[in-house]
């Protein structure tokens, strides 16, 4: 049996849980091409009660691991958050408290880590709201208060037990019973009275033979993430209504052939990492979205998702050939005594790995053999970092060999709780993969964590806007960031970047790989994903250039942007994105897209759409879908051919005199230029601030007042300077005498500086008047140093 940390807290080390799919219909066109027959025993077999899987391979003695948890194949959705998440290592509620915490799936491709991480998005993700509203508890405790309905009946665990649970309130015992069932399969539950076992007890009876197929599982089938962002928002508004500051970002960016693009801005690519001492590594320019409530997050989550790089190969039908990484940050702030408030800072980080591949196995060729090469080798720097750090502090560990594993320095060093979710595939041909996920998982066993909580004190701030974290519909704003936290962009780097995204759009729309092994969306949806890709462009570069015209409109003769004119506030809210304010785009009727700003018109294209029964997936396949976007994009590509010229011409409005003395200049090629007149008196350096202050137009105003400031506080600065100066000067005055014959020497030698030898004159001087003897030279030294610093 292999050997690891179990018996350790789970707390203080990462936490592992190994979930084995059920079989997919896939699973039988693939073993065709397989070397294990399928008729062969599945390399697999597992206790989940005492947590222990044994993997079976041939030539090789079996190996038993000892994990935290087991997820058999007919587990719930539900049950597999709970596990990893919610009962067991509370990490959405110490998130709250300023611990950060991260879940990573991890295994062979195909093995169910999307399935984990994401489960179906488009699933009924309005009942998993609903469900738990009304109170979630410890089902132990439900069950002893079940109401009437109860009839005292007492009520025995055995196996799992405990956890938490959704009840309905004012549910009857069998409603909880049924309820707990769910989400927790392995529980028996047995009632004196009745004495009727409500489920086998897996440690008496052999556990239940697996669902056939997948059509079995429980009707919900989101996974991790849609459940923590409601887990996130219920705790929020708790927060909330008890007067704290609650705000919920979060970043989702992949890591696709090794560059770095935003999910949430596809046009993003090849972004880079950076390092701050407070946040640690982050991706600098990704965006960050501030989401106010559940389903708006969830939202924009199903159409980022929908930009992961996805590959059809025999394995997988949808193979993800990029790492994924999304990190929510939640800050909290509540009031205290003095008017500061206590801040914490939190970060859940989620990572749906990209899976581990034999070529020979996934049939790939040309581009998909060097993604899959550049996916192993990432997998196995990852591998190297967890080793390394299992070893203890006094081991290197290569954090900086891959991008992949420079990303999740924050998630695997220590300092947040870690889960990781090793995901299985029992087929028979899948013993030597399983072997290695297992091998992995039990390293990953015997890394040490010492959750780190984030807590500081900061001025109270009144909030601006009374925007409060919900749990059902609303909006979502979303902001760009310099740094891993919200930040603003400047105007330049704004118009820099829709410079480049028109530069590329005129490069042509990149064609998508097409036939066997190429991308697995049908070519309309491909299509639609390209058009709105092209539309989101589109709206944000009409937007700039009416902005561009407004700021032009306002400005004054001389071209100063006038600024009571509202021209530079409106460029900074290019950095704000309503996404599903409902006023933004119009839904692909050829408008303009009304008030959708930057970035929010591929969303707001999704949002107005109605894709009865089957989602997004289903919209995108939709010829008329993709003739409305189509007509969308002509639109807005004449609109911002329109608002060119206008601007064109607006500009031209200056400068067509130039250009006719210019004419008028090359009619007359033998007049000699004349060179430029010497400066007036009144240009000279000496006089060119005051000059400024009289001679500029009225409407620079605001220019004047701002440097006005800056010449106040450089001359406040400027009169401390002399009060330290001078104190230094007498302090060091002391010292003199002393510094004597030491001192003098030390001044030639030292730096050589004015001031040294000055003061080595002035020591020199006392020493022949035999005054002060005896202040250490060093002292003197600090009170020259000090002194030199100061001026
Ligand atoms: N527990 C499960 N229950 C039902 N279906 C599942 C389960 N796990 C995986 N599947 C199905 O198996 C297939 C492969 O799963 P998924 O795409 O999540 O694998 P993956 O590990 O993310 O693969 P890759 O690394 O290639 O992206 C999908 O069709 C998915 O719906």
């Amino acid at each position: 049996m292999s050997k690891h940390n179990r018996n350790k807290s789970s707390s203080s080390r990462i936490r592992v849980i190994a979930r084995v799919r059920p079989s997919v219909d896939h699973d039988s066109q693939q073993s065709s091409h397989l070397t294990s027959p399928s008729s062969s025993p599945p390399s697999l077999t597992f206790d989940p009660v005492s947590s222990h899987i044994t993997c079976s391979r041939a030539f090789h003695a079996p190996r038993t691991f000892a994990l935290d948890r087991i997820i058999p194949p007919y587990a719930s959705q539900g049950a597999v958050y709970d596990a990893s998440l919610n009962s067991c290592t509370t990490v959405v509620q110490d998130v709250f408290k300023g611990m950060s915490g991260g879940v990573m799936c991890y295994g062979q491709t195909g093995a169910g880590k999307t399935w984990t991480m994401f489960g179906d998005m488009n699933d009924d993700v309005e009942s998993v709201v609903e469900v738990p509203k009304v109170f979630e508890g410890d089902a132990r405790e439900m069950l002893k208060t079940p109401g009437k309905e109860g009839g005292g009946r007492r009520v025995m665990f055995v196996g799992e037990g405990g956890g938490k649970v959704g009840f309905k309130e004012g549910s009857t015992m069998m409603e909880r019973v049924e309820a707990i069932k769910m989400n927790h399969p392995l529980t028996t539950i047995t009632m004196s009275g009745s004495k009727k076992i409500l489920r086998n007890n897996p440690r008496r009876r052999a556990p239940p033979p697996p669902p056939k197929a997948v059509a079995k599982l429980p009707p919900v089938n989101a996974g991790i993430i849609p459940r923590v962002v409601r887990a996130l928002f219920h705790q929020a508004s708790d927060y909330a209504a008890k007067g704290d500051d609650v705000r919920i970002t979060f970043s989702f960016v992949q890591l696709y052939n090794d560059s770095i693009t935003d999910l949430l801005r596809p046009s993003s690519k090849n972004l880079q990492m950076r390092e701050d001492p407070n946040l640690g590594v982050f991706v600098k320019n990704a965006v960050q979205v501030v989401g106010t409530s559940f389903m708006g997050v969830l939202k924009v989550l199903r159409v980022s998702a929908e930009h992961r790089a996805v590959r059809s190969t025999r394995q997988n039908i949808a193979s993800s050939r990029s790492h994924a990484v999304l990190r929510f940050t939640v800050t909290r702030s509540s009031e205290e005594k003095g008017g500061m408030s206590k801040v914490r800072r939190g970060t859940l980080t989620f990572v749906d790995l990209a899976g581990s591949e034999r070529l020979d196995k996934s049939g790939i060729t040309g581009q998909a053999v060097k993604e899959a090469r550049r996916i192993n080798r990432s997998i196995s720097s990852l591998g190297n970092v967890i080793s390394a750090l299992g070893k203890g502090s006094s081991t290197h560990v290569p954090f900086r060999d891959e991008k992949l594993t420079w990303l999740l320095r924050e998630t695997l060093g220590g300092k947040s709780q870690c889960v990781l979710i090793a995901n299985l595939s029992n087929q028979p041909s899948n013993s030597e993969e399983n072997m290695m996920t297992l091998n992995f998982a039990s390293s990953a066993m015997r890394v040490d964590v010492k959750p780190v909580k984030f807590e500081t004190f900061a001025k109270t701030v009144k909030k601006k806007v009374g925007v409060r974290p919900t749990v059902g519909d609303g909006a979502v704003f979303m902001k760009r960031t310099d740094k891993g936290g919200v930040g603003e962009k400047t105007k330049n780097q704004l118009l820099a970047e829709q410079y480049k995204a028109d530069k590329k759009r005129n490069r042509g729309v990149e064609k998508p790989a097409a036939g066997a092994g190429g991308v697995v969306r049908k070519a309309d949806e491909i299509e639609n994903l390209h058009l709105i890709d092209q539309i989101e462009q589109l709206e944000a570069e009409n937007q700039t250039l009416k902005r561009l015209l407004a700021i032009k409109s306002n400005s004054g003769s001389d071209g100063v942007v006038n600024p009571n004119s509202g021209g530079e506030g409106d460029l900074l809210e290019l950095d704000t994105v309503v996404v599903d304010g409902g006023d933004g785009g119009d839904g692909g009727d050829g408008g303009d897209g009304g008030d959708g700003l930057d970035g929010g018109a591929a969303y707001d294209v999704f949002a107005d759409q109605d894709f009865t029964g089957g989602g997004i997936r289903a919209g995108l396949g939709r010829k008329d879908f993709s003739s409305s976007l189509q007509n969308k994009a002509d639109t807005l590509v004449s609109d911002v051919e329109q608002l060119k010229k206008d601007l064109m011409s607006m500009g031209q409005g200056g400068g067509e005199e130039e250009e006719e003395e210019e004419e008028e200049e090359m009619h007359t090629p033998m007049q000699v230029k004349q060179p430029p007149p010497p400066p007036s008196p009144a240009d000279s350096p000496a006089d060119s601030i005051d000059n400024f202050f009289t001679a500029a137009p009225s409407s620079w105003e605001s220019e004047r007042q701002t440097l006005k400031k800056v010449i106040d506080s450089l001359q406040k600065e400027l009169a401390m300077k002399n009060v330290k100066i001078t104190v230094l000067e007498s302090k060091l005055r002391a010292t003199e005498g002393a510094g004597g014959v030491r001192g003098e020497k030390e001044n030639n030698d030292s730096n050589g500086s004015y001031l040294s030898k000055f003061e080595g004159k002035m020591a020199e001087e006392r020493v022949e008047g035999k005054k002060v003897q005896g202040v250490p030279s060093v002292v003197r030294r600090k009170a020259l140093k000090a002194l030199n610093d100061a001026r």
